[in-house]
């Protein structure tokens, strides 16, 4: 082997290893500066809880020791989400479970439902899980101005109300080392055919998400954001009512996971003190790409992430523009048709 060679491998090994050491290095940071996550006795507080991601993740509270309130309007489902989750105690005997009815979209139901769950567990919330949402996928123009206010109603809302009720009380109660989630969506990085009210709410969330968790940080209160890709529940079926067909057809690419699969996903990043969770490839390539000023979860991957996502979604993006323009000409030329017959 030549010298030249010789030096080439080494520069090769060198800057490999470089990147490998620094990827540790930051591994091992996010790790040792990560806020304690322990949900083992605390009141936490579920949105949605009664189906779909909502009722996964209070499952899984119970199996982690915590006291879990669930929220929902229909209460025969909260009912009987109520016994599957007590079904997954730990210590069942020193678990409250507790299920409150409300409207999250009404101010008043929000406070009322806030002050019933403390009264019912006998302690405040400490852990916030803003699972409650929908989404009503169509088309722009066939949209009413009501699906369009809905949307944002229930999604951005329906989760600042109680969001900011909470904030308030933690501090009056100078309460530290207490958690936000905010769920939010891989359509909360980017938008798409079909989803335009859903992304600008999941994007307000994220805002709202990378806003907290700047500013609580005066009162010791740690805030993360979950960017689930597609999720099989009972609210998807719903929505895929109602999805343009090009729409099913871009988001075809996402294998989509189970409710159980994305809370345990959820859990290790929180465990891992993540600021973004993401639990598929295809968001985290989402994720990467559009971080800006979030927290990195490995400054090292992500940065590789990113560069890839970079690259891959130009080629990406000019195959959905081409084929919503396609899909345009297609469905004038069957209206044509339908004419001429
Ligand atoms: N499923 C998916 O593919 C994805 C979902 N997400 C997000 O994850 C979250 C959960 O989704 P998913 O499990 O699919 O949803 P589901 O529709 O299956 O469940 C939604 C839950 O929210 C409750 N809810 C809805 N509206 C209100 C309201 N106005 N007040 C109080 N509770 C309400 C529902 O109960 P009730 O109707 O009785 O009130 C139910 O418990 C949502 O924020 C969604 O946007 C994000 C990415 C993908
Ligand atoms: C080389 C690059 C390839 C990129 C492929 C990208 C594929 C797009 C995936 C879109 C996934 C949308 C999930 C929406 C989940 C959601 O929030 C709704 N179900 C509403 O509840």
């Amino acid at each position: 082997m030549t010298d030249n060679w010789k030096v080439a491998l080494i520069t090769v090994f060198s800057v490999l290893g470089g990147i490998l050491v620094a990827a540790l290095i930051s591994e091992l940071h996010l790790r040792l500066t990560a806020a304690e996550f322990s949900v083992k006795g605390k009141h936490c507080y579920v949105t949605g809880g009664s189906q779909g991601l909502g009722k996964a993740v209070a499952q899984d509270l119970a199996r982690r020791g915590a006291h879990v309130t669930i929220v929902a309007r229909r209460e025969s489902l909260l009912q009987e989400a109520l016994e599957e989750i007590k079904a997954c105690a730990s210590a069942p005997k020193e678990q409250g479970f507790h299920y409150v009815v409300a409207d999250l979209t009404s101010y008043e139901d929000s406070m009322r439902a806030l002050s019933e769950a403390v009264e019912k567990q006998g302690c405040g919330v400490e852990m916030l899980f803003m699972v409650a949402g929908l989404s009503n996928p169509g088309v722009f123009i066939e949209q009413t101005e009501k699906d369009l206010a809905r949307i944002m109603d229930i999604n951005y809302n329906g989760t600042v109300y109680t969001v900011h009720e909470v904030v308030k009380r933690l501090v009056a109660e100078k309460t530290k080392g207490a958690h936000i989630v905010f769920i939010s969506s891989t359509l909360g990085f980017f938008g798409l055919i079909g989803y335009a009210g859903y992304c600008a709410s999941k994007f307000a969330i994220r805002g709202l998400a990378e806003s907290l968790r700047i500013e609580l940080q005066m009162y010791d209160i740690n805030v993360h954001c979950y960017f689930p890709g597609t999720i099989f529940t009972p609210g998807y079926e719903a929505e895929n009512l109602t999805k343009p067909q090009i729409t099913k057809d871009i988001e075809g690419a996402d294998d989509g996971l189970t409710p159980e699969q994305c809370s345990k996903g959820m859990f290790k990043g929180l465990a891992r003190g993540e600021f973004a969770i993401t639990t598929d490839p295809i968001t985290m390539l989402f994720r990467c790409t559009t971080r800006g000023t979030m927290p990195n979860n490995n400054i090292v991957l992500d940065a590789i992430v990113a560069g890839i996502a970079w690259i891959a979604f130009v080629p990406w993006r000019i195959f959905v523009d081409f084929s919503v323009r396609r899909y345009a000409t297609k469905l004038e030329k069957s209206k044509s048709k339908t004419k001429a017959d």
